[in-house]
């Protein structure tokens, strides 16, 4: 298939490796620095856009390729408060979009994880509950898509808690999960969720050893939406 690459920086890079390995073609590749090329892309020679950018960049990228009737996969995070927004324009156009802040297969058994031993834990109060991510200090984003995915899992399903916040600056710690964000090279991306007490402490911990993961899930995900049209996310995609 045809895939056209908004956002060719670290992840555009190998996911255009990972594409073309598995016989797709890379019909553009466009940054900041060259986005008045994308002018000189014909739709109709697309198959699918595949959009990591930045999270100021996201919405304008995505609704470029809903506006062409295009499907759209996304992985670019910090840009969530619009994503209703977006999911609007995704059901009124001849499009398709699909987001996912993490698009590794091993991150969402781990997202699955983290909503079951929440589920055990809901009437635990005793435990503390904390989320730690750590990135590379490229990363514009804190906390990570990933880490308020897994925040979201655990305030769905522990009736105690209703919210996150950067660690440190909840007015409501007892309501509020607490994320800490690290930055230290060359972290592609750990995640660690803790239930502490007085008696013991819980810990279960997601390692990306590199962006390879994140990048192939991509590519999957693009030849799987081909020729479909409405939202849709990691739920729709994966058999579990
Ligand atoms: N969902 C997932 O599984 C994953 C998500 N991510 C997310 O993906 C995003 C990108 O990550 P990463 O590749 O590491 O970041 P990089 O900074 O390495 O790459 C981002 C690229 O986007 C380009 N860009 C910025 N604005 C635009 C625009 N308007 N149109 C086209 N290109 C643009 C930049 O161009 P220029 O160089 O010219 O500034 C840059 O090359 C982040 O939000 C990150 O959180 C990352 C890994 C996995
Ligand atoms: O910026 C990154 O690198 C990553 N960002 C995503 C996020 O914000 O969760 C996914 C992954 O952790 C890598």
């Amino acid at each position: 298939m045809n895939i056209l690459l908004l956002g060719y920086g670290k992840m555009g890079k190998i996911i255009g490796e990972i594409a073309e390995s598995r016989g797709h073609q890379i019909v553009g590749r466009i940054n900041l620095e060259n986005r008045d090329e994308l002018e000189t892309i014909n739709p109709k020679e697309v198959d699918a856009i595949i959009e990591f950018s930045q999270p100021e960049s996201a919405v304008e990228n995505i609704k470029w390729g809903l506006d062409r009737g295009l499907p759209v996969v996304s992985g670019t995070t910090g840009w969530l408060s619009r994503k209703a927004e977006v999911e609007a324009m995704a059901n009124t156009s001849e499009g398709a979009f699909f987001y996912a802040s993490n698009f590794s297969i091993g991150v969402n058994i781990f997202f699955k994880v983290n909503t079951y031993l929440a589920k055990l834990m809901n009437e635990a109060n005793e435990y503390k509950i904390a989320i730690e991510e750590i990135h590379h200090t490229e990363k514009k984003d804190a906390p990570s898509g990933t880490a308020i995915t897994l925040a979201e899992g655990i305030i769905e399903n522990i009736s105690s808690k209703s919210t996150w916040d950067l660690s440190g600056q909840s007015a409501d710690s007892e309501r509020s999960i607490p994320i800490t964000s690290k930055r230290i090279d060359p972290a592609p991306g750990t995640h660690i969720i803790q239930y502490s007490s007085d008696i013991d402490t819980i810990e279960l911990i997601h390692t990306a050893h590199s962006r390879k993961g994140f990048a192939l899930g991509a590519v999957l995900v693009a030849e799987w939406i081909k020729d479909k049209k409405g939202v849709f996310s990691m739920d729709d995609f994966l058999s579990f």
